[in-house]
């Protein structure tokens, strides 16, 4: 077994390790850290989660000269990786007091500009930033001796072959350069042979391509069944964290709305969206504050998010790598995980190339029928009854149990109890989609749909405290309140909706922020 303290890094760096709880290197880290620390060019492939990350950070920070003058440049395909990086690089350079800088599109280039002229040491950005700031005379590479191409296959793949070479070329030519990847198909080797020199192949990737403790599965639905499909396996797994993956952003978007309106804490992220919304949505993610998170490749790469219980390819991905990036969100640094691929008839024979490709087997599996997830309501409902148990603060209940006990049995009253919200919770997505324009209120009334989370027993004071607190309407104004398994709808007066949703969203409702919308859920 190897140990940290024998690789030959710098003191403050596995004062850092110890502080983060690496026990020990992952085998990525034990072999490409001497050679790197070497100062050789480095062509590396591993698994994902596997600690590529440290692999290439640590030894480039072990390296660095006191200087703030930039000395290492770290290049990745999209904002969110180039910001995670450079926040992991940031804690493991922490006792040195290493200066990294992320440099990315989308955010306000002032902030950028500020930190780079504070004097960094490491930048961590996307070429097209770095390129701008290259432009600008605001990076200059003059002293850059360390060069890492993170995903390097993805960013060739994505044309960022000639970027890259543009930026290569205004660095010295002693630099070392570096190549990590779970995945170096051959089409794209050979272009990456030519950043390098005498580069060392380090390859720890063992029989099989994908991360070993993650489960492999699918289910065969037709193109129609395919929602229905998803959302049957969402109840019968209820996953605390799971990535949803679809082919394009349209796609995203409206399989986000879709789960949304079914009262699935979802959210979305793609391209399309503005830099300070993707950076709020995986945020939220990240905190567990959405269960699911939709997403197009561009979440595929790189991204970790421990939690991360189940990935889902809502459509099959185009090719056998996008394949193992995506389903490598979960099952990371040596966790469980379950990668579910839902796929139309036509689509089996991709699983077959995905499944030679990646020398890995997908198993397919019987849908789950509504008895498996009624099931599986009835287990989530005893744990939730636990739960309120354990809880306790009962004494009302106990007076209305103890009132009707007079004429039943109390078996009988709870068994009726239970019954009651079982049943409405299979009512819930019929209510949803028979919702409408708020019919059902009383006139002059509109219901609001507030999505709580589930079984976070929000309670009708929360919701008429909150909204006296919050927005100012006394609770005498409010009309009828129905709460459901995950979400709730209340009736406020007509002409005080607007300032309902404005002023309750995003407060929180039992430690959990409430999302509110009319009750017309957008299913497309
Ligand atoms: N030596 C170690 N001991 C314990 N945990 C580690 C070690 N090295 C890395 N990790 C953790 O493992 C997780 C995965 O690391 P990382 O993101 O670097 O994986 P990766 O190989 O780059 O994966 P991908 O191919 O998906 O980009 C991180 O949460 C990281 O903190
Ligand atoms: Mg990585």
């Amino acid at each position: 077994m190897t140990i940290f303290s024998e690789l030959g890094l710098s003191e403050p760096i596995l004062i850092a390790l110890r502080d983060l709880g690496y026990d020990e290197p992952t085998p990525i880290q034990a072999q490409a850290i001497p050679v790197m620390l070497a100062g050789h060019d480095v062509i590396a492939h591993a698994q994902t989660g596997t600690g590529k990350t440290a692999a290439f950070a640590l030894p480039i920070l072990s390296r660095l000269k006191p200087e703030h003058v930039p000395q290492a440049l770290v290049l990745a395909p999209t904002r969110e990786l180039a910001m995670q990086v450079a926040e992991a690089m940031f804690r493991y350079g922490k006792h040195a007091s290493t200066r990294v800088t992320p440099v990315y599109g989308g955010q306000p280039i002032e902030r950028q500009l500020r930190s780079l002229a504070r004097g960094v040491q490491v930048v961590v950005g996307t070429p097209g930033r770095v390129m701008d700031h290259m432009r600008r005379g605001t990076l200059v590479l003059d002293h850059i001796s360390m060069v890492i191409l993170d995903e390097a296959d993805e960013m060739l793949d994505m044309g960022f072959a000639e970027d890259i070479e543009y930026i290569l070329q205004q660095t010295p030519n002693e630099r070392q350069t570096a190549l990590f990847s779970a995945t170096m198909p051959a089409a794209v080797l050979d272009l990456a042979m030519r950043y390098t020199r005498e580069a060392k192949r380090i390859s720890v990737v063992s029989e099989q391509l994908t991360a070993p403790r993650t489960r492999q599965v699918y289910y065969e639905v037709t193109p129609r069944e395919k929602l229905d499909a998803l959302c049957r396996v969402l109840d019968v797994e209820t996953p605390g964290s799971a990535m949803i993956f679809c082919r394009t952003r349209a796609d995203a978007d409206r399989l986000g709305e879709s789960l949304q309106g079914r009262g699935y804490m979802a959210e979305v992220i793609h391209g399309d969206l503005s830099q300070p919304m993707r950076e709020r949505v995986m945020k939220r993610f990240r905190e567990g504050q959405a269960e699911l998170l939709v997403a197009t490749d561009v979440a595929a790469r790189g991204l970790d998010i421990p939690d991360v219980t189940h990935v889902i390819n809502y459509d099959v991905p185009g090719d056998p790598e996008s394949y193992v990036h995506r389903i490598g969100r979960t099952g990371r640094a040596g966790r469980t995980g379950l990668a579910i691929s839902l796929i139309t008839p036509r689509e089996r024979r991709q699983i077959q190339i995905i499944e030679r490709t990646t020398r890995s087997r997908i198993q397919r599996l019987k849908l789950p029928s509504l008895a498996d997830v009624a099931a599986r309501r009835r287990e989530a409902f005893r744990d939730a009854l636990r739960e309120v148990l354990r809880e306790g603060e009962l004494d009302p209940y106990i007076m209305m149990v103890e009132e009707m006990a007079e004429g039943h049995e109390v078996a009988d009253l709870a068994a009726a109890a239970f019954k009651l919200l079982l049943n409405e919770v299979e009512q819930e997505e019929s209510l949803v989609s028979v919702e409408g324009d708020g019919a059902g209120a009383e006139a002059g009334m509109i219901r609001l749909f507030l999505d709580v989370g589930r079984f976070d027993r929000v309670r009708p004071a929360d919701i008429v405290g909150a909204i006296a607190n919050e927005v100012g309407i006394p609770g005498k104004q409010i009309g009828a309140i129905d709460i459901y398994d995950r979400f709730t709808f209340v009736e406020v007066p007509n002409d005080t909706a607007h300032r309902v949703v404005r002023g309750l969203s995003g407060v929180n409702l039992r430690g959990k922020p409430v999302k509110v919308s009319f009750a017309k859920p957008k299913v497309s």
